[in-house]
């Protein structure tokens, strides 16, 4: 298998054949709605709280509400359904998720989207949830990961996912690597085409996307959809703590399995950095629309489906793509 990550590559371009770059459509087609990029924020605390699901959904964009606060997320339903907004929440897989999805169903709350967010996510416990998904709630896609190997993709879909998400450790707050010796960090692009080659399912392409570049060069590798996580951190509206230090404002970023988020040090695999605080997140949105539209004007295309094939070099191998413990 050929070993790259996203600073190793290059996409090379075909003719334009657009007049201008505000002709590209930059939508997608995700679960059965179209939302206007390819571009999710991750399920993290520090990422997105309920007001951020509801401007992002009633905006056009998807969204993965993360799992931290358990007991909202029923009510959290019935607010996106009552403002006629798809609801899209995270489950983990202990025993208490299960029963949660079944009480969701007594309560014929049909969630548009779950995702089933675990670490290690090739494992019999989340095929378990998803056919306990799928059983319960028939109607909600369901998302699986995160994986990192074509079998686990072709394991989840078998079980029932409808969407696999791929990425182990290849995160900006992620210290798996460094902690256990495995995944996908260093080598994530090349992790994605591998994963992609045996999906027949959408793939959500999980961390380490680091510039606006990396998301053309994740759809040309096989992904429909870019989890993000550092680049919309720090942001007006994203929910992380504001800190001033020496006169400077910046807002935490904290991996989900880090000791901030659980509240222990046992099996920890993230941690904690503080970001420049950046504005608003619907100018850095409007920034991934406008590279994107550009990145398509150079694959020749009019939508994101010309850079599928766009042709592409590698121009040098990188091992932590910029991260240190
Ligand atoms: N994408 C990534 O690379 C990573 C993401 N994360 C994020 O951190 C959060 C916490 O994840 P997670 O610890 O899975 O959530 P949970 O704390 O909900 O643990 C998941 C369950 O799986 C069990 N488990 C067995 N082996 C593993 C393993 N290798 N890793 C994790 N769990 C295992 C756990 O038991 P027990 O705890 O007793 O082992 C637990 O019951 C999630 O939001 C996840 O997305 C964390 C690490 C990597
Ligand atoms: N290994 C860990 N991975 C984590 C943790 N918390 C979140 N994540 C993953 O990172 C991405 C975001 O990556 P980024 O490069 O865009 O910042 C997120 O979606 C998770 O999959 C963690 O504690 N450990």
């Amino acid at each position: 298998m050929e070993i790259f990550d996203y600073e190793d590559i290059q996409l090379i371009p075909n003719k334009c054949v657009v007049r201008s770059r505000k002709e590209v459509d930059t939508s997608v087609e995700f679960g059965g709605r179209k939302f206007k990029l390819p571009v999710v924020p991750a399920n993290m605390q520090t990422i997105i709280d309920a007001p951020l699901a509801k401007w992002l959904a009633a905006n056009g964009y998807f969204y993965v509400m993360h799992r931290f606060n358990p007991e909202t997320r029923e009510q959290f339903v019935r607010d996106m359904h009552e403002a006629g907004l798809f609801a899209s929440i995270s489950v983990g897989v202990k025993d208490e998720e299960f029963a949660f999805i079944k009480s969701l169903a007594g309560a014929q709350l049909v969630p548009e989207y779950i995702t089933i967010d675990i670490a290690h996510g090739h494992s019999d416990i989340v095929m378990d949830m998803i056919r306990h998904i799928k059983k319960y709630l028939p109607g909600s896609f369901v998302i699986a990961g995160n994986v990192g190997t074509p079998q686990a993709v072709r394991d989840l879909e078998n079980a029932g996912a409808d969407a696999t998400k791929v990425g182990i450790g290849p995160g900006k707050v992620c210290i798996t690597k460094l902690k256990t010796g495995f995944g996908t960090g260093g080598w994530q692009l090349a992790a994605l085409r591998w994963c992609a080659k045996a999906a027949r399912k959408p793939i959500i392409t999980d961390g380490g996307i680091r510039n606006n570049g990396d998301i053309a060069k994740s759809i040309r590798f096989g992904a429909t959809m870019c989890m993000i996580g550092s680049l919309f951190a720090g942001h007006k509206e994203t929910p992380g703590k504001h800190i001033v230090k020496d006169g400077k404002e910046y807002q935490e970023y904290y991996g989900s399995a880090s000791e901030y988020q659980k509240g222990t040090h046992h099996n920890v695999e993230g941690k904690k950095i503080l970001l420049p605080v950046k504005g608003s997140i619907k100018d850095t949105l409007v920034e991934m629309q406008e590279d994107l539209q550009s990145a398509v004007s150079y694959a020749g295309g009019r939508d994101i489906g010309a850079l599928k094939a766009v042709d592409y070099v590698i121009v040098k191998n990188s091992i932590f793509n910029g991260d240190q413990y």
